[in-house]
C-alpha cells in the first residue's frame, strides 16, 4: 500500500503501538516502585521517631497523588485522545488483515505459530485548538470506499458534528471543537467588513469571490428573515438593491423605504423591467471598466463600484405563471446575470419555496455561490440545493435553522440564520441608508 506525505498529521494503523509507554499501567508501577525505594532509603537514614511519622505521611500522600494524577492524565490525554479513538475504530471494525505465520519450532519440534498483522488501513489525524481533522487516503485499495463512508461512525465516536472535505486523493473529516454560535441582531448587526457577509460567529463569506445566493425552504422556515438579514448586509456595503416580489408579500413593503421606491416590484412587466435594468448595469460596467487587458483579474471592488443585488422571491412560481414570452425574456436576463455578474458586482439572490430543477438546473445552481436550505427539507430539495452530498442532514426544529454551502468552504454544514427578535428590520435598513448618504 502506498503511503503519502504526512504534513503535520499523526498516523495511526493496526501496526501502531496500542498504548504509548507513558500511559501504561506498568509505567505507573515503575514510578511507584521508585518512590517506594526512595522512601525506604530515607526512612533507613532517620533515627528520630517523629520524623519517621512525618516521612511516612508524606509518602502516603505522594503515593495516592501519583495514582490519582496518572489515572486523570490517562483519562484526559489518552482514553479520549484521537489516537486512542482511531486505534479503537480500526480494531473494532477490523480494518486490517492478519495471517498465521510459523515463527519456528519448539523443543518438541512442533511449529510455533502466531497471528501477525500483514496489512492495515492508515488513518491520519491533526489536532488544533479549534478543530480535529481525520484524513483517509484514497489508495484504490480495499479500504478506498471507507474514505467517504465513515461520517456516521466517526461522528458517534468523537461526539461531534463533522464536515467533509472530499479530494481526489483523500477525504478529510473536519470536527469543529469550538461550537459555532448564532448571531443575535438585537445585540447589534455585525459591521460589514468590505464585501464580507458574516453568517454566524464562525461562518462568513466574501461576495466578491462567492457571488449570488439561493435560498430554499418551506413556508415558515425563515427564508424572509434570512433574506432581510442579507439585505442589511448588502446595504452596509452600499449596494444598490432591487427586489422582485411577485406575491406582494413582506418584501414588497420595502418600497416604502426611502431609496427603494422604484426598485421594489411585483407586476410581471415591472419584474422584467428591473431584470433588464440590472443586466444593463452589468453590461455598462463591462464596457466601461473591463474592455482593456489591464482589467484582467479585477472585480468591481478594484473600481470602487457598489454591488448591485436583485432579490427575487418565489422565482420559480413567477417563471411558471408568467406569460411565455415574458418568462423567456426574464430567464435570459437571469442566466446572463448569474453567468457574468460576479466580476461586475451584479448579484442575484433567488428564493424558492419548492425545488424545481426545470427552472434551475444543476449547472446554473452551481453558479450560485451561497446556497441555503432552511427547515427540514425533502430529499428532492436537498438534491436541488446541494446536488449529491455525503452529509447526513438532521431534522430541524429551530426557526431559521438549516444547511449552508458556500463555494470553496467544503460540504454544506448546519447553521442558524441570525436571530431577529426585538429587532426592527425596516428601522435598521433606514438607518444604514441614512448613514450612507
Ligand atoms: N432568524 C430568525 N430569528 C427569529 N425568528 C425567526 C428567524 N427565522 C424565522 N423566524 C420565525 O419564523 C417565522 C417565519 O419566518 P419567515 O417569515 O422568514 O419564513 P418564510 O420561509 O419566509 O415563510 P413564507 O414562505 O411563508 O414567507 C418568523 O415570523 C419568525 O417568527
Amino acid at each position: 500500500m502506498q503511503r503519502r506525505q504526512k504534513d503535520d498529521f499523526i498516523e495511526v494503523s493496526a501496526f501502531s503501538p496500542s498504548i504509548p509507554l507513558r500511559y501504561r499501567w506498568s509505567f505507573l508501577l515503575a514510578v511507584l516502585s521508585v518512590e517506594l525505594i526512595i522512601f525506604l532509603f530515607i526512612i533507613g537514614q532517620l533515627v528520630n521517631g517523629f520524623l519517621h511519622i512525618f516521612v511516612f505521611v508524606s509518602y502516603c500522600y505522594l503515593f495516592t497523588s501519583t495514582i490519582y494524577k496518572f489515572v486523570m492524565y490517562r483519562k484526559t490525554n489518552w482514553e479520549n485522545s484521537p489516537y486512542s479513538l482511531i486505534k479503537r475504530f480500526i480494531n473494532d471494525n477490523r480494518l486490517f488483515l492478519e495471517e498465521i505465520q510459523v515463527l519456528g519450532t519448539d523443543s518438541n519440534g512442533k511449529a510455533v505459530k502466531k497471528k501477525v498483522i500483514t496489512e492495515s488501513v492508515f488513518i491520519l489525524y491533526k489536532e488544533t485548538p479549534k478543530e480535529l481533522i481525520i484524513r483517509f487516503w484514497k489508495n484504490g485499495d480495499k479500504w478506498n470506499e471507507l474514505a467517504n463512508a465513515s461520517t456516521n461512525k466517526l461522528s458517534a465516536i468523537f461526539g461531534l458534528n463533522c464536515t467533509i472535505n472530499d479530494d481526489i486523493q483523500y477525504c478529510d473529516y473536519i470536527f469543529e471543537k469550538v461550537l459555532d454560535n448564532r448571531l443575535h441582531l438585537a445585540h447589534g448587526i455585525p459591521k460589514t467588513n468590505g464585501t464580507i457577509i458574516q453568517v454566524t460567529e464562525k461562518i462568513s463569506y466574501d461576495v466578491s469571490r462567492v457571488s449570488h445566493g439561493l435560498t430554499i425552504g418551506n413556508t415558515g422556515s425563515g427564508k424572509s428573515v434570512w433574506i432581510e438579514y442579507k439585505i442589511l448586509a448588502y446595504a452596509q456595503m452600499g449596494a444598490i438593491i432591487y427586489v422582485a416580489d411577485p406575491k406582494s408579500a413582506d418584501l414588497s413593503l420595502l418600497k416604502y423605504v426611502h431609496g427603494f421606491e422604484d426598485r421594489v416590484v411585483s407586476e410581471p412587466n415591472h419584474i422584467a423591467r428591473v431584470l433588464r435594468e440590472v443586466t444593463e448595469i452589468m453590461e455598462t460596467r463591462y464596457r466601461q471598466y473591463f474592455s482593456e487587458v489591464s482589467a484582467f483579474g479585477k472585480t468591481f471592488v478594484d473600481f470602487n463600484l457598489p454591488p448591485v443585488v436583485l432579490v427575487f422571491d418565489e422565482f420559480a412560481a413567477f417563471i411558471k405563471s408568467a406569460d411565455k414570452k415574458l418568462s423567456t425574456e426574464c430567464m435570459s436576463y437571469l442566466y446572463s446575470l448569474i453567468l457574468k455578474g460576479r466580476a461586475m458586482g451584479c448579484f442575484v439572490e433567488i428564493i424558492l419555496q419548492r425545488p424545481d430543477s426545470s427552472i434551475l438546473d444543476g449547472a446554473l445552481r452551481d453558479q450560485l455561490g451561497c446556497r441555503t436550505l432552511l427547515g427540514t427539507a425533502s430529499k428532492e430539495a436537498t438534491m436541488m440545493c446541494f446536488g449529491s452530498s455525503s452529509v447526513e442532514h438532521k431534522s430541524i426544529s429551530v426557526k431559521g435553522g438549516g444547511y449552508i454551502k458556500i463555494d470553496g468552504q467544503g460540504e454544506e454544514k448546519y447553521f442558524e440564520t441570525p436571530f431577529m427578535k426585538d429587532f426592527d428590520f425596516i428601522a435598521e435598513l433606514e438607518s444604514i441608508i441614512y448613514k450612507r448618504q
